[in-house]
Formats: structure tokens, C-alpha cells, sequence
């Protein structure tokens, strides 16, 4: 598709196909992406400009993606509840299965990051020229290889991603004295790799973290991946369950709607550890503990 084709379906604001640009911060990768909602109205609006004679085709084919990852989230969610001992061990996975929840559809793709020159202009959303000019003034290069997709943690409930078979996603895992440790994730097309997002972290009051990644693009071929982001309605009040506040735990967030903590997302910087924000100081936690959601 060529270049002026994709950018009819953008530019992401945050949703639609963005090029490079991720968010409205500032924050580049050596990526185009689509950003949809989860939900068959937005998937055939989105549909008509991607695929003007056949939007049907597109639409199938994403909606029954997004219905198997919609499913797995659930069974994924439902376990987690029973295994946190949930009086109501569905309440996770219902809140991403409301009618107004704000589930997302990212498909992701990293352009090969050697023999950038002699790639099909046309074939990659003008990132050639930019990525030539950036990496001749040595921005956006680190780590061996470039950054496709900067170090974050998903804001949402829970994420599945899919990818092809090249590497490029790494994991912080701290090492015993806090130090930075990034862990290259294997590829394995038959996998879906399940990350646990900000919210889930505050609703379980830090027992399940939400892990930082990152997409460092070293290799010769494309990198594609397909992420499904199981989120809550925007009106949803997050706040940590009862069953997950102890008197060794006491409430670690103040609690927010999910609507407030996308607001602060999208003003702040990709990699900012924006759940801090929402941290209780130890001063007032018992009062929090104490404190109805
Ligand atoms: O593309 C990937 O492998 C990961 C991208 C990612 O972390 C995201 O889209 O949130
Ligand atoms: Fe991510």
C-alpha cells in the first residue's frame, strides 16, 4: 500500500495509522502502527478508509481477531480472580466485556532496521528517509539497534500480543540490587505473550505488575505484531479490590475512573511511571485502607 493510501487512515489521534510518532509527547519509533477500537462499528468506520472496495473483508477478519483475543482475555481474567480469591472471581473480565469498554486493537510494524536503503519507498510510510536522518544524527539509536517502540508499561487491564517471528521485544526486569536488567523476549509466532497493565495493577493493589517493555528493532526483517488491549468503560472507577487490601497491604492507590488515567497518560511522556502518580503516601494509608472506592 502506498504511503499516501495508509495516511488516509490517519493521521493517530491517538487512534487511526500513525507513522513514527507515538502520542502526542514527542515520542518517536521506527514503526507505523494502526490503533483501532475494539468494537465492530469503529473497526467498519476504519474499514471504509483502509479498504474502500472490499472494507468488509478488512472488518472480518480484525473483528474475528479481535472476538478470539476478547475471549482469551476473559478466560485469562476469570483465572486471575479465582486465583486472587475474588468474591465475584468474573468482576475483571466483566469489566472489559461492558458495552462501553475501551478495548484497543494495535497492529504494529517495525520496518527492518539493516539495509534501511534498499527498501521500497513505497512500502514503508516514508520511514526510510526518516529513519536515515535520524540515524545519521545518532537519535533514536540505543542498545545495539533502534528503538521501534519506547520503554513503557500498557496502561490498560491486561494485553495479548502476537508477533511474527523476529525479535525485538524486551522486558525490565530489575536485578537484585534495582539495577537495569533488559530481558530479550524469544519470538514465537505460535505464543501470545500476556502483559498485565496499569490498571490491573492498581486493582490489585500492586499483587500483579505491570511490566516495562520496549521494542528495540536489530533485525533484518519486518517485525510485526498485533497487541489486543483489555481496558475498562471510561466512566469505570478503578480502585484496589477489598480482597487485595490486608492490614500487612493497606491500599496503595487513590482510586481513579479510567477516563482520568488516560488524561494523564496522554499528557505525559511514554516512558513516565504514571500509576506514582495515583500512589497514597505511606502517611495516609491507613486512612486509605480504611476508605471506601
Ligand atoms: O510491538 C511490540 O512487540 C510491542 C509494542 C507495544 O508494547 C505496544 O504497542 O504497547
Ligand atoms: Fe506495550
Amino acid at each position: 500500500m502506498a504511503p499516501a493510501e495508509k495516511q488516509r487512515a490517519g493521521p493517530a489521534s491517538p487512534l487511526g495509522y500513525g507513522c513514527r510518532s507515538i502520542g502526542f509527547n514527542g515520542d518517536v519509533g521506527e514503526l507505523e502502527y494502526l490503533l483501532l477500537h475494539a468494537n465492530p462499528a469503529a473497526v467498519a468506520h476504519r474499514a471504509r478508509t483502509i479498504d474502500a472496495m472490499d472494507p468488509s473483508r478488512f472488518s472480518a477478519i480484525v473483528n474475528e481477531y479481535i472476538e478470539a483475543m476478547k475471549k482469551l482475555a476473559c478466560e485469562i481474567l476469570d483465572l486471575l480472580g479465582e486465583g486472587l480469591g475474588l468474591k465475584d472471581p468474573r468482576y475483571l473480565s466483566k469489566l472489559t466485556t461492558n458495552a462501553d469498554s475501551d478495548c484497543l486493537l494495535r497492529i504494529n510494524h517495525y520496518p527492518p532496521s539493516c539495509n534501511i536503503h534498499k527498501l521500497d519507498h513505497d512500502d514503508q510510510c516514508n520511514i526510510k528517509s526518516l529513519v536515515s536522518t535520524k540515524a545519521s544524527n545518532g537519535g533514536n539509536l540505543m542498545a545495539g539497534g533502534r528503538i521501534g517502540f519506547g520503554e513503557h508499561s500498557d496502561p490498560q487491564i491486561l494485553s495479548l500480543l502476537r508477533a511474527n517471528d523476529v525479535e525485538g521485544l524486551q522486558v525490565f526486569v530489575p536485578d537484585h540490587e534495582g539495577k537495569e536488567m533488559w530481558v530479550q523476549v524469544p519470538s514465537d509466532p505460535s505464543a501470545i505473550f500476556v502483559n498485565v497493565g496499569d490498571v490491573l495493577q492498581a486493582l490489585t493493589n500492586g499483587r500483579l505488575i505491570s511490566i516495562r517493555h520496549r521494542v528495540i528493532a536489530t533485525a533484518c526483517r519486518p517485525r510485526l505484531s498485533t497487541i489486543y488491549f483489555a481496558s475498562p468503560p471510561l466512566h469505570a472507577r478503578i480502585s484496589a479490590l477489598p480482597e487485595t487490601i490486608t492490614a500487612s497491604s493497606p491500599r496503595r492507590y487513590r482510586s481513579f475512573t479510567w477516563a482520568e488515567y488516560k488524561t494523564t497518560m496522554y499528557s505525559l511522556r511514554l516512558s513516565h511511571s504514571r500509576l506514582e502518580l495515583f500512589k497514597i503516601d505511606d502517611d495516609d494509608s491507613d486512612n486509605a485502607s480504611e476508605g471506601k472506592a
